[in-house]
């Protein structure tokens, strides 16, 4: 078995072996090899599994992304993408052999993270990747969205832009600008390429679908959030994604969901886990939570220059002892953060935490707690106090969440 790279001529071979790994065929033009579905493929970072005849059976690719760190630090990320095997060359190594070998090129390329969306939960832990952005579908039905009165004051849902109804077809661009200030203030969200959108693109998965485009402005008139969503049978609202980092926003972009005609329940179909909806409903049980999952995964390929590329919040120190054993590496981290800032050198101290390559990734966007991860059973905490220090060390300004599929 042979992993060799591909180029622009290899688009329809190459999407045609993905096809046959997943069972499909091409169901519209768009989906074939020159359609919009593959047109943001970067044919240089793609590779294929070939076989001593030169046949393609397995296919693998990246996207560069930029990933939106805790601290608001941009960060170049491959995403990885578009994995499969024929079915008839499975468990056999080849995606082991394609993983190694797309790892040890990203790192060539002085990448120091990649990122994907997983089919299955148990494919990627083993190659290094951790869930680390989570999401959840939260179904309102109208009769029971009334907000309660914020008990702080009126500083939250008092609103003073306005709302206007677009077709996305219509606003693209309008779309692409609000979605890029959003994604540089969230941790976990990933840069959209301007090919994404030039193309139509829609929601996942990537589709010229017809939408309605709620885009609330600010009293200046500027576009700061927008809720794009469609009314399906039987009079549900479903809402694909909310795009805004303030919550004041969010709000007033929700109270108009909420308060369409004809409606019976308004389903959001991506909100982080921990999203503030739920509380300021003046029902709690009216927010029903489904779908909660995975979203982002994320693969350190450089420990010490992920830790010091993302912004910390407390000061401290912490020594971690990080097994990397699809890439036979272990490391002794000595993390040391002042003033928002991480210094992260090789050590021979007692560490404070030993833990696999795949967890550190869970933990690097502060998406999960290393307490939690501890009492899985999956991080030693050396010494009582360790897992609690660590938990004030990675937490990020706002929950990590990704909204893009790829
Ligand atoms: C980021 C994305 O693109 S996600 C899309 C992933 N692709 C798909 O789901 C398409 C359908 N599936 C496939 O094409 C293949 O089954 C793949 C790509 C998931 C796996 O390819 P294979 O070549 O069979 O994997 P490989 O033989 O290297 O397996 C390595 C190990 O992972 C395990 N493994 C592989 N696939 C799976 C799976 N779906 N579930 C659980 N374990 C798996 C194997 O059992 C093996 O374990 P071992 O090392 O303990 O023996």
């Amino acid at each position: 078995m042979e992993i060799r790279s591909t180029t622009d001529q290899d688009l329809d071979l190459f999407v045609d072996t993905l096809h046959t790994a997943f069972g499909r065929f091409p169901e519209t033009p768009a989906e074939g090899g020159t359609g919009v579905w593959w047109s943001a493929f970067e044919m240089d970072r793609n590779l294929f599994a070939v076989t001593a005849d030169g046949r393609p059976v397995g296919t693998v690719g990246a996207y560069s992304f930029e990933l939106t760190l805790p601290g608001g630090i941009l960060a170049p990320a491959a995403g990885v993408t578009a994995v499969g095997v024929l079915p008839s060359h499975r468990r056999q190594g080849v995606l082991s052999a394609m993983m190694r070998h797309q790892l040890t090129e990203l790192r060539a390329r002085g990448e120091f993270l990649s990122v994907l969306l997983a089919s299955e939960a148990t494919i990627y832990g083993r190659f290094g990747y951790g869930p680390a952005t989570y999401t959840s579908r939260l179904t309102v039905p109208r009769h029971q969205a009334a907000f309660d009165l914020p008990r702080a004051g009126a500083a939250v849902g008092a609103d003073t832009g306005s709302v206007e109804v677009l077709r996305r077809a219509e606003c693209g661009e309008l779309l692409e600008e609000v979605y890029d200030r959003y994604r540089r203030a969230q941790p976990g969200a990933l840069s959209r390429p301007h090919r994404w959108w030039a193309a139509g693109a829609g929601q996942a998965p990537i589709s010229p679908a017809p939408r309605y485009v709620a885009v609330h402005r600010d009293t200046e008139g500027v576009p700061d959030g927008y809720a794009s969503y469609s009314l399906g049978d039987p009079d549900i609202l479903t809402v694909d994604e909310t795009i805004t980092t303030d919550d004041a926003v969010f709000t007033a972009l929700a109270r108009f969901l909420l308060g369409h005609d004809l409606v019976s329940k308004v389903v959001f179909k991506h909100v982080p886990p921990g999203h503030p909806l739920r509380w300021q409903l003046a029902d709690f049980r009216a927010g029903q939570v489904g779908d909660d999952g995975d979203w982002l995964w994320v693969r350190l390929l450089d420990v010490p220059r992920a830790l010091t590329a993302r912004g910390w919040f407390t000061d401290g120190e912490l020594v971690l002892d990080v097994d990397d054993p699809f890439l036979g590496e272990r490391g002794r981290h000595l993390l040391t953060v002042r003033d928002g800032k991480a210094d992260c050198v090789p050590t021979d101290r007692e560490p404070d935490l030993s833990l696999d390559v795949r967890d550190l990734g869970s933990l690097y966007l502060g998406g999960t707690t290393p307490s939690t991860l501890v009492r899985a059973g999956h991080v030693r905490a050396h010494h009582p106090g360790a897992a609690a220090l660590a938990d004030a060390l990675f937490r990020a300004e706002r929950e990590p969440h990704c909204l893009h599929w790829f």
